[in-house]
């Protein structure tokens, strides 16, 4: 509750409630793909992970973070697509509506290098049952880490970080998009949640270092936190590759439980998401009703600058 005495800032809107599921019950695909230095390949391998899943029955599918492009400050580079420009300057994104348009799927597109002007970004597009682009998410939190001896690596070096979260209403909820890195920051979960998001999905590419400690333990973190579902997707483990990541692509429930997943080689993992668990949850547990806002707040500036 706002007092008289509260700072201007922490007079937050109240939090949105999920509005209700389009759909209770579908099934999503987790594609985890191996990445390769062909990108025409990684392109053509990437929509033929997305046709065997759909026939599967997936109505939502998820994409690994840089899917098209080995994961390196010299690839970003040469592998980055210009994802406004039309006339086939994305190749990507493009099968990727093509793909979505035919198989009347939404498809979050996991993540490609792109350039806008003389800038590089890591992007997600989510595309709608019509083929649509329908949100653009630019990694908000780049990755730089230096752990001497385990792992060093700067996205900072070649990217530039996003200036805002992405929530999008698919076919198939409401849904909060991170890219791996993002998924550490719990406030950003917890904005999503409370503009009503049903689900977040995080593609990712963890480490052999960060993996085996945060992956799963940040998933679980944000899916009980926020009693929603959380679905990660992470490239296949490429031994050889400079930059080996950890696999393990999940889905979690809103009780913080791992309700499907799978080791690191190439696979796609299909599951069920019945949304009708959030509400059942929520009710076992009403942490919204027990949250002491009269002691804390989450401030959604967005939405607090836009009245
Ligand atoms: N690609 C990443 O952002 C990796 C990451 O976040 C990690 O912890 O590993």
């Amino acid at each position: 509750m706002a007092s008289a005495f509260m700072p201007e800032q922490a007079r937050v809107p109240p939090a949105v409630q999920s509005p209700p599921p389009p759909v209770s019950k579908f099934k999503i695909a987790l594609c985890q793909l191996s990445v390769t230095a062909d990108k025409e390949r990684n392109i053509a391998h990437a929509r033929k992970a997305i046709v065997d899943a759909a026939e599967k029955g997936a109505q939502l599918v998820l994409l690994p973070e840089i899917w098209n492009s080995p994961y390196s400050n010299d690839s970003f580079p040469v592998y980055a697509e210009d994802i406004d420009a039309g006339g086939g300057a994305s190749p990507s994104s493009s099968m990727l509506a093509e793909v979505a348009r035919s198989l009347h799927i939404t498809i979050i597109g996991g993540s490609i290098p792109e350039r806008a002007g003389d800038r590089l970004y890591n992007t997600c597009c989510v595309f709608g049952t019509d083929g649509k682009l329908m949100a653009k998410h630019r990694k908000i939190h780049l990755f730089d880490i230096d752990i001497p001896g385990k792992i060093t690596f700067m996205e900072s070096k070649t990217l530039t970080a996003g200036e805002s979260p992405t929530i999008v209403d698919t076919d198939v909820g409401r849904i909060g998009i991170g890219i791996c890195h993002d998924i550490c920051f719990q406030e950003l979960g917890m904005l999503y949640a409370a503009r009503g998001a049903h689900f977040l999905c995080y593609p990712g590419a963890f480490n052999m270092t960060t993996g085996p400690l945060h992956w799963e333990l940040l998933q679980r973190a944000r899916a009980a936190d926020n009693q929603l579902y959380v679905a990660t997707c992470s490239p296949a483990r490429d031994a050889g590759a400079g930059y080996v990541a950890w696999g393990h692509s999940t889905l979690v429930g809103p009780f913080g439980e791992v309700i499907a997943t799978t080791e690191h080689e190439e696979t796609t993992v299909i599951a069920e998401i019945d949304y009708s668990l959030i509400e059942l949850r929520r009710s076992n547990l009403p942490l919204e009703k027990q949250r002491r806002g009269d002691l804390y707040q989450l401030v959604d500036v967005q939405r607090l600058n836009s009245g």
